[in-house]
């Protein structure tokens, strides 16, 4: 081991708040125009009629972009097909599967409760990377994924984990222990929860999440629709170096700075996706209002909610007989609107328009 790694080895990670400016002049410009981001999206979001459709398309892109940081790699074909039928999930897409429902939980337990407590952080984690509990033996260190030497080696003890975990839900929910901006807070989370790595496995993942649910939490989204993720997988090399320097380098502004440039950026980026897919639906709207008799809003959603549909899905939702199901959605893929394919035993409908959205963003 060479000093360098002694040092990092050494480095012990303290309470929050961290004893730094969070509200230098750097971080307040850069937070001013990600807060305005952010509001946008927000605001688009919610002109969207039922904008709950969204939530399994666009959490989706954010699954599929925080599994690849750590080489989980599906496409987004594979993983919006598993999505409606997991019997057909490769073992990628069922990863991209699982970060959906754990944002899902993440979602309702902040609706429920308003509070991301360590427990949920537990149950959050155990949809992401199941049978991987809080570390009780030592042992864990974190290596440069390129040259595999040591970088970090996190607390080793369950008690420190506990109580570092402790020390960060209060963090996360009690606004006055750390009287800042959630914007500002959210870094600062993201590094903490990193650094404790409490986790055998799935930290990345879980603390990737953490983000876009406590941006719900902290009211600055409604849904969590935000893809923070791709900007880190873009990005990744800074990703790293900024969680290691803050650490060795003390650059904390340098990274708050840098992840509020990714709320600003990705929520840009965000409001593109949403109003094209807002335009998209209007569009199918005029045209299946003014052209087939059983239009209907629930149709709609249907056809939006997934990229892939299947006669089932207006079995159930729309309540008609497997044969009028059929009927309906044969004649919306003889106008192109659907693309009818057989995979397997099953015929599957697919909004192309809406995939090919989703996949060029
Ligand atoms: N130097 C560092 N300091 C703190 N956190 C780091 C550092 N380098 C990487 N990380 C965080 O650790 C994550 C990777 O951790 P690890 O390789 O242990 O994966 P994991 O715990 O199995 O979880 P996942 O598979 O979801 O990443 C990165 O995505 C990043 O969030």
């Amino acid at each position: 081991m060479n000093e360098s790694n002694i040092h990092h080895s050494s480095f012990i990670i303290e309470n929050l708040p961290p004893k730094i400016d969070s509200e230098s002049v750097t971080i307040l410009k850069q937070l001013n125009r990600a807060s305005r981001a952010l509001g946008q999206l927000k605001g688009e979001v919610s002109k969207i009629p039922n904008s709950q459709i969204l939530l399994d398309t666009l959490t989706l892109q954010e699954a599929k972009d925080s599994n690849e940081i750590e080489n989980i790699v599906t496409t987004d074909d594979e993983m919006y097909q598993a999505s409606i039928d997991e019997t057909v999930a490769s073992v990628t897409a069922k990863e991209a599967l699982n970060y959906s429902k754990a944002i899902k939980l993440g979602l309702e337990i902040v609706r429920n409760k308003g509070l991301l407590t360590v427990n949920d952080i537990k149950r959050i984690q155990e949809l992401i990377s199941p049978n991987h509990p809080i570390r009780k033996i030592p042992g864990t260190v974190l290596k440069n994924p390129k040259t595999q030497e040591v970088v970090y080696t996190p607390p080793q003890h369950y008690y420190e984990i506990q109580s570092l975990l402790d020390n960060l839900e209060r963090y996360i929910n009690v606004p006055d222990f750390h009287d800042i901006d959630a914007l500002i807070k959210m870094p600062i989370i993201h590094f903490q929860f990193e650094s404790i790595h409490p986790f055998l496995d799935g930290n990345g993942r879980t603390g990737r999440l953490l983000n876009i649910l406590y941006l719900v939490q902290q009211g600055l989204l409604d849904i969590p629709v935000l893809y923070l993720s791709s900007y880190i997988i873009k990005n990744k090399s800074d990703y790293y170096r900024l969680l290691q320097e803050v650490r060795t380098k003390g650059s904390w502004e340098e990274w708050i700075v840098w992840m509020l440039k990714g709320v600003e950026l990705t929520a840009k980026e965000t409001i593109v996706v949403v109003n094209k897919i807002k335009l998209l639906m209007d569009d199918y709207k005029k045209e299946i209002r003014s052209n087939y008799s059983f239009y209907s809003h629930d149709l709609i959603n249907i056809l939006f909610k997934h990229p892939y549909s299947k006669i089932s899905f207006l079995e159930k939702e729309l309540r008609v007989h497997r044969h009028t199901a059929t009927l309906y959605l044969n004649e919306l893929a003889k106008a192109k609107m659907l693309t009818k394919v057989k995979i397997g035993r099953s015929n599957y409908y697919i909004n192309e328009p809406l995939l090919k959205i989703l996949k060029e963003r």
